[in-house]
């Protein structure tokens, strides 16, 4: 039986991002100018496979990011791009001041005060006049740029965070729909991963990425705008940098993304060790593993250790070679400007004359457009980790569902749990709907009314609780029809068919809380009183009581702190306090005692009295009194009767009958 759940895996769901939050947030301060997003973990390579096709055909999915869910929240974009704007130019303003304060002021106190974007109407006419004025400039441009900055911030955080929000729910609601074939064929750690660590690089993107790129623009495109204004020739010479600082900068992206995804495997492989190490613990300990458990964590994550070197080596070469272009231009633009002003003619080819303020504007602005260029690789990285992750995202919202409820489904009202199969067959299918096994079932067909229970028996792996699952529509049959209350389940309300069905799997599961928070799981409203019938009932009452917290136990992660049998008993509490008329038990009692199923089984002939009961069972002492016994035989039903029936016609029920009794038989090995 394939698990939906994995418990080692949503230890790892659980952890990994944690962990790898915080691998990635001590690496980003240690090389400082690294996205979050280029370091994302295993998760970019866990999730090639099912997902592929849907993702596959997700065009433009970071225009279709903001059309889904950017333009109800644009208000937010746009005041944050619009502040964002103020506050980096503001930013520009208190150089380009100084400048034209030195000129006009401080050198022969005879140059013209003028400034751009400032009416000369507004420039004072006195000397000291224009030196407050400049004063006055220079504080409310940081004071400007301030606010700004401070709306934006805001701005941008309230857009990125409301579309995440938006985006993580209605990922997890689309996650509710899907069919079970997506799960069985989908690691729990995958999809995980769509919630935390793709909403977390789309976060990253609308946060970060998104508002760096303009101030990458304003701060590069305002400073050489700025400086071409004031002297074009000695601008030509600052800026000559740039487009080799431009060139630096893809060779080393170019360079260090091999390294990037030689590291993101060893990640990955680090945290499959931890998985694996500990979800297997009790393994571990009672096979002396410790050790070899421990050398092959050691070597992940020396792995680990090696492959963060190198992605650190190249970058620890990128930041000072940024600095030391960036010094180049610094030095350019101080020898050719310091000499025009020494020597008071132009050099070179240069022509015309340039004054102090002038210069110390450049020098100061020089200084200025080394730190946004060197975002530049951050802002690619983002933007491409964002790309792949809204691809993820919108591949899992494309995905289809087949298992719905139909537009004009039927709602079952007060059913009565009349349950009939009729020629069914089935055979698994894969997530886009294909065959992809061979029939697991062959045209079954029996009925069942209220007050009746249905048994189905046979060996392991004979379709027995495949069945079952059919009856809630977890899986459709390929052929045939399975009926409540004369209705196709096909043509019912999905609420409705499983509200009429209490179903103990096989794999009881219990969430973390506590015992009473788990027996109301369905129906949340129940009292405590009606929690406490339905635990006498599957004789759980007992041990519920003499736990030290009685009903308020708590269970541990999947229920870890009860036994295999008190989790059957708390489960199937849970499925009576539904007080449903059909009852499906998969072996609901193959974990208790023979006395505990005694007591159980005589619950259960009080509790199917009027009601559909359908069970699946190994040990068939539990069957004796059903009204009909299905055998099942990889998938036929070779045997069918009541148990007197079965053991008269002397088949295969009636040698696993006489096996379980203490005679021979095939099956003995399959009995719990
Ligand atoms: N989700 C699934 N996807 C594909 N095949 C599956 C899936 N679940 C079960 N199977 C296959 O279907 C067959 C029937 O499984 P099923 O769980 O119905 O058997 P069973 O009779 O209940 O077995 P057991 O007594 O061991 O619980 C098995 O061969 C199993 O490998």
């Amino acid at each position: 039986m394939r698990r939906v759940y994995r418990p080692e895996t949503l230890f790892v769901v659980g952890s990994a991002p944690t962990l790898e939050r915080s691998v990635r947030s001590r690496f980003a301060v240690s090389i400082g100018f690294m996205s979050r997003g280029a370091l994302s973990g295993p998760m970019s390579h866990a999730d090639e496979s099912a997902f592929d096709r849907y993702r596959a055909d997700v065009t433009r999915p970071l225009a279709r990011l903001f059309r889904e869910y950017g333009t109800s929240r644009a208000r937010w974009l746009t005041i944050g791009l619009l502040a964002n704007l103020v506050a980096q130019a503001a930013s520009l303003f208190p150089p380009v001041v100084l400048g034209t304060a030195i000129n006009a002021l401080f050198q022969s106190g005879d140059g013209a005060y003028t400034l751009p974007f400032v009416p000369a109407a507004w420039v004072p006419a006195t000397p000291q006049g224009q030196f407050w004025f400049s004063v006055a400039l220079i504080a409310g441009s940081f004071v400007v740029t301030g606010v700004f900055t401070w709306v934006y911030g805001i701005s941008a955080n309230l857009f990125a965070h409301e579309v995440m929000h938006a985006v993580r729910t209605d990922s997890f609601t689309k996650l509710m729909r899907l069919d079970m074939t997506f799960f069985d064929d989908k690691q729990t750690g995958e999809v995980m991963a769509i919630l935390n660590n793709d909403a977390g690089n789309l976060e990253m993107f609308l946060d970060n990425a998104l508002m760096n790129s303009l101030r990458l623009l304003i701060m590069v495109g305002g400073i050489a705008f700025v400086l071409f204004a004031l002297n074009w020739q000695l601008a030509l010479v600052t800026l000559v940098a740039v487009p080799v600082i431009v060139a630096f900068t893809w060779w080393f992206m170019r360079v260090v993304a091999p390294r990037y995804r030689a590291r993101q495997s060893a990640v990955a492989g680090f945290n499959t060790r931890i998985e694996n190490g500990i979800g297997g613990i009790e393994l571990v300990k009672t096979t002396n593993s410790e050790g070899y458990e421990r050398k092959r964590v050691r070597d992940a994550s020396r792995n680990l250790f090696e492959t963060t070197m190198s992605v650190l080596r190249l970058s620890y070469f990128y930041r000072p070679g940024m600095e030391l272009l960036a010094g180049l231009s610094f030095t350019a633009t101080f020898l050719v400007g310091g000499y025009w002003l020494f020597t008071g003619t132009a050099p070179g080819p240069l022509t015309g004359t340039l004054e102090v303020g002038t210069f110390v504007t450049f020098i100061l602005m020089t200084q200025r457009f080394v730190a946004p260029l060197a975002e530049v690789s951050n802002i690619v990285d983002q933007f491409q980790n964002a790309r792949a992750s809204a691809e993820r995202v919108f591949g899992l919202s494309d995905i289809p569902v087949n298992i719905e409820s139909d537009e004009d489904a039927v709602v079952l009202e007060d059913p009565e749990g009349v349950v009939s199969y009729d020629g069914v067959s089935f055979a698994y299918r894969d997530v886009f709907g294909e065959v992809a096994s061979e029939p697991i079932l062959r045209d079954v067909s029996f009925d069942a009314e209220p007050g009746e229970t249905v048994a189905v028996v046979g060996e392991t792996g004979a379709g027995k609780s495949t069945l079952l699952k059919l009856l809630l529509r977890l899986y459709e049959p390929t052929e045939g029809t399975v009926r409540v209350d004369g209705y196709d389940v096909e043509d019912l309300t999905l609420s409705s068919l499983r509200d009429a069905v209490g179903y103990v799997s096989q794999d009881t599961h219990l969430f973390d809380g506590t015992i009473a928070e788990n027996v109301r799981y369905g129906r949340f409203e129940a009292d405590d009183e009606t929690v406490r019938r339905a635990a006498r009932a599957a004789e759980a009452h007992g041990f519920i009581t003499d736990l030290p917290n009685g009903y308020e136990t708590r269970v541990g992660e999947r229920g870890v702190k009860l036994s295999g049998g008190q989790r059957q008993r708390v489960s199937l509490a849970r499925a009576v306090l539904r007080d449903p008329p059909v009852l499906v038990l998969d072996e609901a009692t193959s974990a208790v005692d023979t006395e505990t199923e005694r007591a159980i089984q005589r619950s259960l002939d009080r509790l199917s009295e009027d009601r559909t009961t359908l069970v699946v069972a190994h040990r068939l002492s539990t069957v004796v009194d059903a009204d009909e016994i299905l055998v099942l035989d990889d998938g036929d039903v070779i045997e069918q009767g009541s148990h007197d029936e079965l053991v008269d016609g002397g088949g295969a029920y009636a040698a696993l009958w006489r096996a379980q009794t203490g005679e021979e038989t095939d099956w003995g090995g399959d009995d719990d």
